[in-house]
């Protein structure tokens, strides 16, 4: 049997095999988002990306207005980068101080993921914490790196974002909507957003009983836009029982996520469910997600419209810049202790 660097080796309950049911038939929902056109269908668009985000916090759009080509150009560009050898590629490495560009050795929940991947901010300057010290209220802008090769690496790149991003609104205005609340009630908390993309290659994997693609984590975003590729492997936690789905590829859909300020924002109604990509020992697999994070002021707290004495807020309020710098710090290495989560933040309701 092949070997594994001892530091992919996930602990025995959190492997692929674990807590799995062969032939379920549930599935995610798969919506038609053309159907909002059609003001008799609007409505029932609403209720099922409502009932969407309560039950599984996943669901697939399909024709959804990202046009084709600009995914399919995306698709094929971010795959030449990465067929460059390592050397080109640790030209555009990541580091602490401007956490961009190609990265190899990224951990979840300290266990280290089998992928490389390249994040790519939504904007060329993004303004975000200076430092994880709670004390210090500085700011500083941090720009993207781009590879020198493929040229149109950086027009791909950007291309797609104003699309995923332009579906990840309108997505929350559905959401909005589904929530009896306005369209508009969210539009402040992105004004400064901190948006980025992420492209992730899994290569082949001699031991995918023993690695993940990417460990079980919530997403700590208000909603992820993901474009998977045909290999499948990305699957979700049922949130009534914690048993493991696969969220199976459907062409040309995106798959679609609540990430932890959603679930804060509606006081748990909606649900940022646990995921992973299990990896495969033949096929490399690619995932292109879009992260749609609130402006680093946005304080995230359970909605004032959405709680009540019978509801009271099961969270305490977190400043969004503050709690997405602390939590990354463990992305570029093993710490002692698993980063910071939500849950540490929930009250204790008696
Ligand atoms: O590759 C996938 O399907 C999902 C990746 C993911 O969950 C993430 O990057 O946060
Ligand atoms: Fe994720």
């Amino acid at each position: 049997m092949a070997d594994l660097d001892p530091t992919y080796i996930q602990a025995p309950e959190h492997r692929s095999d674990a807590n799995v049911t062969p032939n379920q038939p549930e599935e995610i929902p798969v919506i038609d988002l053309s159907r909002i056109e059609d003001p008799k269908d609007v409505q029932n668009v609403i209720s099922e990306i409502g009932e969407a985000c309560k039950t599984w916090g996943f669901f697939q759009v399909i024709n959804h207005g990202v046009p084709y080509v600009a995914r399919t150009r995306v698709e094929k560009t971010v795959k030449t980068f990465f067929d460059l050898p390592v050397e080109e590629k640790l030209k555009v490495k990541r580091d602490e101080v401007n956490p961009v560009g190609y990265h190899d050795g990224e951990h979840t929940k300290n266990v280290k993921d089998w992928k490389e991947v390249f994040d790519v901010y939504f904007k060329d300057h993004m303004v975000i914490p200076s430092s994880t010290d709670p004390e210090d209220q500085g700011l500083r802008v941090v720009h993207n790196k781009w590879p020198q090769f493929p040229s149109d690496f950086r027009e791909a790149c950007e291309e797609y974002a104003r699309h995923a991003e332009k579906l990840a609104l309108k997505l929350v205005e559905l959401i909005s909507l589904s929530l009896g609340l306005p369209k508009e009630r969210f539009h402040d908390d992105f004004k400064e957003q901190m948006s980025f993309c992420r492209i992730n290659r899994y290569p082949p994997c001699p031991r995918p009983d023993l690695a993940l693609g990417v460990g079980h984590h919530k997403d700590a975003d208000v909603l992820t836009i993901l474009a998977q590729d045909e290999v499948g492997g990305l699957q979700v936690s049922r949130r009534s029982d914690g048993v493991w789905f696969p969220i199976k590829p459907v062409p040309n859909a995106f798959v679609i996520n609540i990430g932890n300020c959603m679930e804060v924002w509606t006081n748990d109604k909606y649900w940022s469910a646990e995921h992973r990509v299990v990896v495969n020992s033949t096929r490399e697999r690619y995932s292109i997600p879009f992260f749609l994070l609130p402006s680093h002021d946005v304080e995230v707290k359970p909605l004032e419209e959405l709680v009540s004495p019978e509801n009271p807020p099961r969270y305490k309020g977190y400043k969004w810049g503050k709690f997405y710098v602390t939590r990354n710090k463990s992305d570029f290495q093993k710490l002692e202790v698993e980063n910071i989560q939500i849950d540490q933040l929930k009250v204790v309701i008696t």
